[in-house]
């Protein structure tokens, strides 16, 4: 439970934004709630505001599909993925809020030689950084998901998949609520319909503040968290991102009762699929191909998923669909973050999650809290720098989210 705080809090308070603070957050979404929550929960500081210029939680983390897993390739991802994993498995505690974290587990299904090749390679690299990942042959598969088509005349048949059982589920908005909360609680302003429309810098090119529209607001530290917009946000600094940005759709069904376990996912047919606690089939795709700001997708690209999702699971093939939306998706050259200092003194970057920011959200937030309130990045985001696709130190995890983004 929170400590110090002033008193419960059904919610948190509609903060009107002062004239000036110690930190800004631009972004009131999960990564930037949870920022500032570090911020005065482990770093001490108390006059921050969170500016948001919808309302909190309206971007990526209210839209996402919630999958949540650490089964990636590369060591520091791992080590970054899994950070937030061990932060999940204690975040309802900690923020005294149901985020309604289930690890259900996660099953990657592989349908060709290849992909077998991939998933194995990442349950052997898992198991050396101490990440659960384990190889399943197609029955053991489907014994773990009853619903599981493996009949081995399907055009693409599932041929095993790697299962991380740590790996699972969460509720986005009350991630959202519940850091604004807790935030809140310690004294954080959580400030919404507040767009940042400037960045502003003194003559020695330090962030002196920023330009609202409820008026400017002096700061000397800025963290910039604002997901599919980071590109335009960061250019009122002056600061061109590696970033493009790109609808990713998502689509749920009439509720029915429990009768998927987990959460599946397939890179190869580009699906993925849980059940909510609402009992809606909850369905992703990959993004869609063209660049864009626009919070809707093209419509071939929801029929493609269906059809994966009906071959995978016929029992599913009747089912009618509720609602369909999407999510500007910011996409880094390596498909890895950006959790770093810029070269502008007092703004700092967390962006680049892609389709897959989500599962990141404490350890996102607890890392770029720690970059902001020493400036200097914390060990596990040091490899996460903006420098390193000038230096060629990239972090390769395409082939690791079961998206093709
Ligand atoms: C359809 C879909 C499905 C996904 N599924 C998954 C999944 O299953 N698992 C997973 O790990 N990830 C998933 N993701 C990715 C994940 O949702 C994001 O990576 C993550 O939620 C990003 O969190 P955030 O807090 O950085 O961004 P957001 O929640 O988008 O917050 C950014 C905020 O910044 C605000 N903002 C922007 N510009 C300004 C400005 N100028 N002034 C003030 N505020 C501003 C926006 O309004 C927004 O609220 C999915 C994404 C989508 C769209
Ligand atoms: C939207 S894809 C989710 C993931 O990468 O786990």
């Amino acid at each position: 439970a929170l400590d110090g705080q002033a008193g419960w809090q059904a919610q948190w308070r509609d903060a009107a934004p002062k004239p000036g603070y110690d930190a800004v957050i631009i972004g009131g979404g999960g990564h930037g709630l949870g920022t500032a929550y570090y911020l005065a929960r482990k770093h001490g500081m108390r006059n921050i505001a969170v500016l948001e210029k919808g309302w909190i939680g309206g971007g990526n983390t209210g839209r996402n599909t919630t999958i949540i897993r650490s089964n990636y390739l590369f060591d520091e991802s791992a080590a970054l993925y899994d950070h937030a994993l061990k932060l999940w498995e204690g975040l309802s505690a900690d923020l005294n809020y149901n985020v309604m974290f289930s690890q259900r587990g996660v099953l990657m299904l592989a349908h060709n030689v290849h992909d077998e090749q991939v998933f194995r390679r990442h349950v052997h690299a898992n198991r050396l950084n101490g990440v659960d990942n384990e190889w399943l042959t197609p029955e053991q598969a489907k014994a773990f998901c009853p619903p599981l088509n493996i009949a081995p005349g399907m055009r693409h048949a599932v041929t095993g998949g790697a299962l991380q059982r740590r790996g699972g589920t969460a509720r986005h908005d009350a991630v959202a609520w519940g850091y604004a909360r807790a935030a809140s609680a310690l004294g954080v302003d959580i400030i919404q319909n507040c767009e940042v429309t400037g960045i502003d810098r003194d003559a020695a090119g330090r962030v002196s503040g920023v330009q609202t529209t409820r008026g400017p607001i002096a700061t000397k530290r800025v963290g910039v968290v604002a997901a599919g917009n980071t590109s335009v946000v960061m250019a009122m600094a002056g600061l061109r991102m590696p970033l493009e940005s790109f609808p990713l759709q998502a689509l749920v069904s009439e509720p029915v009762k429990p009768c998927f376990p987990c959460v599946v996912m397939s890179n190869t047919i580009h699906a993925y699929i849980s059940q909510s606690d609402k009992g809606e089939l909850v369905i992703g795709a990959g993004t869609d191909a063209y660049i864009s700001y626009s919070q809707r997708g093209a419509l071939h690209i929801s029929m493609h998923t269906l059809e994966a999702i009906c071959e995978l699971f016929p029992m599913f093939r009747r089912m009618r669909m509720l609602r369909n939306w999407g999510g500007i998706v910011d996409v880094t050259p390596d498909r890895s973050p950006i959790i770093a200092k810029t070269p502008v003194p007092g703004l700092y970057v967390n962006c680049g999650w892609g389709t897959g920011g989500f599962k990141a959200t404490p350890g996102s937030a607890d890392l770029f809290a720690h970059t902001i309130a020493r400036d200097e990045p914390h060990p596990i985001n040091a490899p996460f720098s903006l420098e390193r696709f000038a230096e060629g130190r990239l972090i390769d995890e395409a082939a690791a989210a079961a998206v093709a983004h």
